[in-house]
């Protein structure tokens, strides 16, 4: 007969172990910072996060879900990085964005969040040193891309220092309890745009109130019983208000893209992209060529885009992402051919591949 008194007993015990071990985690990774402050290295390293990662989901680890692991880890690192220095992130605000979301998925939740009102302030934050790094929206796969994200790439110093991948799944928040209760829908465009058959079939002439974000949407129903707002999971916790349907978005594989901007390039790490800013002399078939002369050099385009230079009309700059490191060779020789070539050339920077598993659904309002 199985004594599940004992079995408790035993899972007490393991967590008493658990613990001991993460204490002795914490001790030594506040050793590794004391080293870090004396010679002066920095404190978030990125390789190294991403190599204590992979190794332990290479391992076999069942019964015990991969995912999970995925996440405790990213915990566990940050409160560890916690302890060796107060870490600040800036991102696009209010809090409970998605992009709040897409930050804390990231850096995981012991680090300082700091809300920025707009992309530009959140530049601002990291090139003050007020936050060592920033996180912004560049690319939503219903909506396109966030074109005031690209232009301040083109302005700033910073480097682009990571992608974040968010799913996002629209939620209908509200404290009525019912549809037929609902009066007034409130919500940032982006998210209305991205919910609209929902809308139309369950909501059908009932007015919509567009907001500045998503929070906003959900304060205005704090003061109003009959008002719903379309947001995220996490602004249901944060502001305390129920959701009464969850993933109302059109289609269920829509996601965000986040950049990770800052000052500390992150080292090689297995797999990296890099993305690179050009502007090209205005003749026919210069960009075809400089596509053919990346491919030549046996290195895969992963994206481009386009956006006006603003200098002059019809003069555009592209963005490029590329497979691999600006350490490796290929994309040295690369770079220096396009230097020679090029008008303009700005390595935005080169970091790790982001996870795309478990990316269901997200907005950055
Ligand atoms: O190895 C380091 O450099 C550490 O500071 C330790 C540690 C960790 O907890 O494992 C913490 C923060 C860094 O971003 C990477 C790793």
């Amino acid at each position: 007969m199985i004594d599940i008194k004992k079995l408790r007993e035993g899972i007490d015990r393991v967590d008493g172990e658990i613990i001991a071990l993460l204490k002795k985690r914490a001790d030594l990774a506040k050793q590794v910072g004391a080293y870090k402050i004396a010679h002066s290295l920095p404190f978030h390293v990125v390789a190294r996060e991403r190599e204590i990662i992979d190794r332990i989901l290479e391992q076999d680890t069942a019964p015990f879900p991969k995912e999970a692991l995925r996440h405790i880890y990213r915990e566990i690192l940050s409160a560890c990085l916690s302890l060796e220095e107060p870490v600040s992130i800036s991102y696009l605000g209010p809090p409970a964005t998605y992009t709040h979301q897409a930050a804390i998925k990231h850096f995981g939740n012991s680090l300082r969040f700091l809300p920025a009102p707009t992309i530009r302030e959140v530049f601002r934050f990291v090139e003050s040193k007020d936050a060592l790094y920033g996180v912004v929206p560049i690319e939503n796969s219903t909506e396109g891309m966030v074109n005031y994200t690209l232009d301040t790439l083109v302005e700033t110093d910073l480097k682009v220092v990571g992608e974040i991948v968010l799913p996002i799944h629209h939620c209908l928040l509200t404290k009525s309890s019912s549809l037929s209760n609902i009066k007034t829908v409130f919500a940032h465009p982006q998210s209305q745009a991205q919910c609209r058959s929902f809308l139309s079939t369950h909501l059908p002439n009932i007015p919509l109130v567009e907001t500045s974000s998503n929070t906003r949407a959900v304060e205005l129903c704090l003061e109003d019983e009959s008002g719903a707002a379309i947001a995220g999971e996490m602004a249901s916790d944060i502001y305390n208000i129920p959701i009464l349907r969850r993933h109302i978005e059109d289609y269920p594989d829509n996601q965000t893209r986040f950049l990770v901007i800052g000052t500390i390039e992150p080292g090689k790490t297995r797999k990296d992209q890099t993305s690179i800013m050009i502007s090209i002399i205005d003749r026919v078939g210069a960009l075809s060529s400089i596509l053919d002369m990346i491919a030549k050099q046996g290195i895969n385009v992963t994206r481009l885009e386009s956006r006006p230079s603003r200098k002059k009309a019809w003069d555009y700059i592209f963005f490029i992402d590329i497979e691999g490191h600006q350490e490796d060779q290929s994309i040295r020789e690369l770079l220096k051919k396009l230097q020679n070539l090029c008008p303009y050339v700005k390595i935005l920077g080169s970091y790790p591949v982001p996870d795309r598993k478990n990316t269901v659904g997200a907005s950055h309002t």
